[in-house]
């Protein structure tokens, strides 16, 4: 982003008490008296399964009085998931089949059936029904082509958020409460034509969301802009583009920087960001604060909680807070991601896992020290496009983990690519590989590394885990440590009992 000239605006709006929902009073039109958008407000697919969390979504828009929102959302419940399945299925289904493909089915039903239980007018089913057209012409088109490229995957899955924000703005203005739909690829989104991970342009997209979501003059309702979260356009294709699986958040954050809002808000079906993932540790619990350095190292290391860039546009403009709210459990006070935090208590934050890693092991094979040892080796990562994880060295030898998605959308390093790999070391230095590793990534506060160092080996050694490396941010937040993946679920555990249980 350039620095000199000023992406937001100057001043921002007072701040009126974001962390606490009035009671459910019924769907009044919230933030009428505001001239602009306080808020961006993101709801999750979770939030937004069904007819009925719709609903619920709704009377949390409407449970800030005195905030005006703008409503993020993402595609309903698992339809991003249908759609990419529905395009794999397509590939190998002859055209006149496609349209009784079982996914494409299950779509139609969930929304088809969400725009009746929820009384949209009849305008509004034939919006969706319209989509649903297209989205089967596109469909069709993958069959005869007998070709899924990454850009008809974006194509694709941008009917899951075109639908869900359809429906959510007719069912606000059935309530009578003013709403207006937006494509974010019409309002200004624009990124790099990288398909199905592409990254915003800030230049170009802060000033135009800024432009269009503009409220008009006094007089009159003030609609509530809801918009498709994870979408953007290509800047040179013109094309939709996505933002990367969980792209909603970053939309959020980017929509809030735009309007130099002092907060957004993401609301996920848990109580906040947790000290670990619930799914292996039913026992985590929320963490109340978190810096942007923190969520984002913990977002790159595992936790889909949150899109590893979606602190970027917050820390980008200064000033603004996230906050990480549960739409289950409104009344949770959830975790506030700033600048800075208090770090004078601060021991062990959260632990990640992050799975199915593989280890690569570098040793020179010349002289002790030799002279560009490391940069020759970084320059073979880097021609092969693979992006390195965490790395520990010494004079002569380097030991990484390899991302295990080359983008989010595939997970597997193809075999054929390590061996690649390898070849390309051959006269360098000595290569070998390991797979089947996890990186546990400790957020913590490595003012205390010997502390935290001490306690985890106690841990470890009692649990006979074996550390294969380990390496501490230079970030200063976080410590990795390299175990196999069958000891890593009971690793995390023993460690999740001793810093938090
Ligand atoms: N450290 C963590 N804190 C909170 N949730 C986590 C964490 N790690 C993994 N998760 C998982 O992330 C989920 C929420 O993220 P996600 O499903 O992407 O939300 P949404 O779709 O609502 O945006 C939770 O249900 C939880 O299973
Ligand atoms: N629907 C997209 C984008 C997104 O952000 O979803 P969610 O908020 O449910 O993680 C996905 O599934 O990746």
């Amino acid at each position: 982003m350039d620095g000199a000239r000023p992406l937001v605006p100057e001043t921002v709006r007072p701040t009126v008490r974001l962390d606490a929902p009035v009671a459910d009073q019924g769907l009044q039109a919230p933030g009428q008296h505001l001239d602009q958008v306080s808020v961006v407000m993101k709801f999750g697919g979770s939030s937004v399964a069904n007819a009925e969390r719709l609903r619920e979504v709704a009377s949390i828009v409407c449970s800030f009085p005195d905030h005006l929102p703008c409503v993020v959302l993402s595609a309903m419940g698992k339809t991003t998931n249908l759609l990419l399945q529905a395009g794999e299925v397509a590939l190998h289904t002859p055209a006149g089949e496609v349209g009784a493909l079982a996914p494409l089915a299950a779509i139609r039903d969930l929304h088809l059936a969400t725009a009746a239980e929820l009384g949209v007018d009849a305008q509004a089913v034939r919006g969706v029904e319209t989509l649903l057209t297209q989205l089967e012409q596109l469909l069709v088109g993958i069959s005869i082509m007998q070709d899924l490229t990454h850009r008809a995957r974006d194509s694709l899955v941008s009917f899951g958020e075109r639908l869900s924000t359809r429906l959510f703005a007719a069912y606000l203005r059935a309530q009578g409460v003013p709403a207006r739909q937006h494509d974010a690829f019409d309002i200004g989104v624009i990124t790099t034509d990288v398909f199905t991970s592409a990254e915003v342009d800030y230049e170009a997209s802060l000033p135009a969301l800024r432009e269009a979501l503009r409220l008009p003059g006094s007089g009159g309702p003030r609609p509530l802009p809801i918009v498709t979260g994870f979408l953007g356009r290509g800047r040179g294709s013109g094309a939709i583009t996505t933002l990367g699986r969980g792209g909603s958040d970053l939309t959020c954050t980017l929509l809030g920087a735009a309007l130099g809002l002092p907060e957004v808000q993401v609301w996920k079906d848990v109580d906040g960001v947790l000290t670990s993932d619930p799914r292996i540790i039913p026992a985590a619990r929320p963490v109340a604060q978190l810096t942007f350095e923190e969520a984002t190292e913990l977002a790159f290391f595992g936790a889909t909680v949150l899109h590893p860039q979606a602190m970027q546009p917050a820390q980008e403009v200064g000033g603004m807070g996230v906050r990480v709210k549960n739409s289950y459990n409104r009344l949770a006070p959830g975790t506030l991601i700033s600048a800075e935090r208090d770090m004078a208590d601060a021991l062990c934050t959260a632990i990640v896992l992050k799975s199915n890693v593989t280890m690569v092991d570098i040793s020179s094979t010349r002289m002790l020290g030799q002279y560009g040892f490391l940069a020759r080796v970084f320059d073979v990562f880097a021609r092969q496009k693979l992006s390195v994880d965490v790395v520990a060295t010494s004079e002569i030898s380097v030991s990484l983990t390899l991302d295990p998605a080359r983008t989010l959308w595939e997970r597997d390093l193809i075999e054929d690519e390590l061996e690649g790999l390898m070849a390309a070391f051959a006269g360098i230095a000595k290569a070998s590989y390991r797979r089947g590793m996890s990186i546990i990534c400790l957020i913590c506060n490595v003012q205390r590394t010997s502390t935290i160092l001490e306690r985890v080996f106690n841990v470890l050694g009692r649990e006979a885990v074996n550390v294969q490396m380990m390496s501490q941010g230079a970030s200063k937040t976080n410590i990795s440590l390299i175990v196999r993946d069958g000891e890593a679920p009971r690793a995390v555990a023993a460690l999740h009992a001793e810093f938090f249980e």
